[in-house]
This record gives C-alpha cells, structure tokens and sequence, in this order.
C-alpha cells in the first residue's frame, strides 16, 4: 500500500465515462453513485478518483499532478501532454478519419491548400505535417461533420465508431485512418510506476480476460481425450478429472468467448457429452 491514495483521473462523461466506471467497479474499485461527484476516495484500496474532462485529463497527468488517468488514446495524442500510455483497455474503439462529399477515390494528399475541419487540431496538425501536407486547420469543438455543408471546410478528420454520423451527413471516407483509437491507461512520462499501479493493472487485466474468455466443461471418453484436449488445449493446459462412469473423463479448459460456439461444434464431433460454457466473473492468471 501507498502513504498516500493513488489519483486516479476519470472521464466525468462522453462516451468512455460509462464505460471506464464499469470495468473499475469489475475490478473492485468503488466508484461514485452520483454524477455530480467531482471526487471519490475508496479507502479500501487507497485510490482517489477525478471525475474530469476527458480532454483535460491528460493534461493532469502530464503535469502530474495525477498519478494515472483514463482516456482515448486520440485525446492523449491531440494534448501531446507529458504522458505515456500504459495499458490499452479493448473498449472505447474508433478510428480518426478523413472525409468529404464524394471523396471515396481521394488520397490524404489531395488535402494540399484545403481547409479541413476538426476537434482534433493538434493530432491532426503533427500527421499532416509529418507528411509535408499544408492544409488550414479549422477548430470546432463538436459536431464537425456539419462543417463542410455549412461551408467553412472543404473536408472534416474526425473521430468515427460505426461511420453513421459522416453518412447521414453525405460524407465519404478517405485515405488510410489518421489513427486506431482505444481507451487507455495513461502516466506521466519519466517518472516511476507509482506504488499501486501493479495491483491495479493486474486488477483491469483480470477484467479483461474474465470478459474475453468463456470456461467450458465436457465429459469424453478416455479414447477421445487427446482430440477434445487438442480443441480445447486452455491456457495452460485443461484440468481432466476422472468421472464415475468408468473409461470416461471430466474436461475442463477456458477458451475465448468469440470461438464458444465453434469449439462446442468440434468436441460434439469428437464425442465430447455435457458441453457446458460458463462466464468467467474475474480471474488472476
Ligand atoms: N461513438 C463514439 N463517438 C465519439 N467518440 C468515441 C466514440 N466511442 C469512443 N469514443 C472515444 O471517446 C473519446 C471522445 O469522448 P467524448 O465524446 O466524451 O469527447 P468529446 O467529443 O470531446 O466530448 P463531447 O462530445 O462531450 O463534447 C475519444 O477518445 C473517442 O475516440
Ligand atoms: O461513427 P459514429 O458511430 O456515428 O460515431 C462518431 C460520432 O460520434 C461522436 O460525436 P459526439 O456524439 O461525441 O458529438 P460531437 O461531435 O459533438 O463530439 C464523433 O465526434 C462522431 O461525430
Ligand atoms: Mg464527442
């Protein structure tokens, strides 16, 4: 344990807020019952939580004066703050893009002497200059995809989750994505891991497998061991117990939660019996 608590910054709303608060209370931290808390100390584990800004959170951290904060890895590059990504959390995912009307066949280098709009000016200006591509930036703050129609740009580099919002507003994608976004675990650069950051990412790891892997149970025959183990071979290796009934086993093994079905399939078709997949609540592996 810590002298003093962990802080820990938070996003007080947008898109990663709900999202971040879930996977923490599945870790065991506790978290705020009311939206308009700005602070929250779980003494059992020696964490203080920030509620802040999602675009101000990597400031904090930067700065240090936070230990650790949550956001997207697109915030994180836009502040260009003093801060590293620590840990990426599989939620939260979207993709920086171009777009235009009718641009499907243009290349990031037709941007040349345009004016593009976007949330994302710092992001966008170190890729654009990367590449030795001159275009004016245009700042707004939301709702970028009304900029082109309302005619203050000429093409948009926004954030996109399932790309509704650009073709609802006559928008086309364009060139390669600026960037692969997630939420993440951010600290400051140059400084040592702060005492407690181990047992948290240890925590969120749990989480992550528990949400990514199933535990499936069969009972086969001692025959047929080899080929059900060979589908389901776990992570280090599956549990065989002995079954009562005699020349047969109990399996037990966890696999990934995308592939349940599929490898459900396969045992059936080894003679695998009493196919069971469960949830995995949390796990330390
Ligand atoms: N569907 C989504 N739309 C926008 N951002 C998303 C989505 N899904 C995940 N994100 C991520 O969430 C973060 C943006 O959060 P948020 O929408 O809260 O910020 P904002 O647009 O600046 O705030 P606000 O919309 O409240 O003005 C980025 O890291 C982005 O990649
Ligand atoms: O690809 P989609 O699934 O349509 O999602 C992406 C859209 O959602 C976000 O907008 P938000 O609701 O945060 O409003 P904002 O543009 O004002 O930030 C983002 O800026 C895009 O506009
Ligand atoms: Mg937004």
């Amino acid at each position: 344990m810590t002298d003093r608590p962990l802080r820990i910054a938070l996003p007080n709303k947008g898109s990663l807020a709900e999202a971040t608060t879930h996977v923490l209370t599945e870790a065991g931290y506790r978290q705020r019952t009311d939206s308009k808390d700005l602070v929250l100390l779980d003494a059992a584990n020696q964490v203080e939580f920030y509620y802040l800004r999602p675009r101000d959170i990597a400031v904090y951290v930067g700065e240090r004066t936070l230990d650790l904060g949550f956001t997207g890895r697109d915030m994180l590059l836009d502040s260009a703050a003093a801060a590293e990504e620590v840990l990426a959390l599989g939620f939260g995912g979207t993709k920086f893009r171009f777009a235009a009307p009718g641009a499907s066949g243009w290349s990031a280098a037709d941007l040349h002497g345009t004016r593009i709009a976007t949330s994302y000016p710092g992001l966008l200006g170190a890729w654009l200059a990367e590449r030795g591509i001159e275009a004016r930036l245009i700042k707004l703050d939301g709702a970028v995809e009304s900029a082109v129609r309302l005619g203050v740009a000429d093409a948009v580099a926004d954030v996109v989750e399932t790309g509704s919002t650009l073709k609802r507003a006559g928008l086309e994608m364009f060139g390669e994505p600026i960037l692969v976004s997630e939420a993440i675990l951010i600290q400051p650069r140059g400084v040592e891991r702060p005492a407690g950051l181990d047992l948290l990412l240890r925590r969120l790891a749990g989480v992550m497998t528990a949400r990514n892997y199933k535990m499936i149970d069969y009972n086969v025959s001692e025959a047929r061991l080899e080929a059900a183990c060979a589908i389901t071979p776990g992570i280090d290796s599956p549990t065989v117990s002995p079954l009562a009934r005699d020349g047969w086993l109990a399996v037990r093994a966890m696999i990934p939660a995308a592939e349940a079905h599929r490898l459900m399939d396969e045992l059936w078709d080894v003679g695998a019996e009493g196919i069971l997949v469960t949830d995995i609540a949390a796990c330390r592996l």
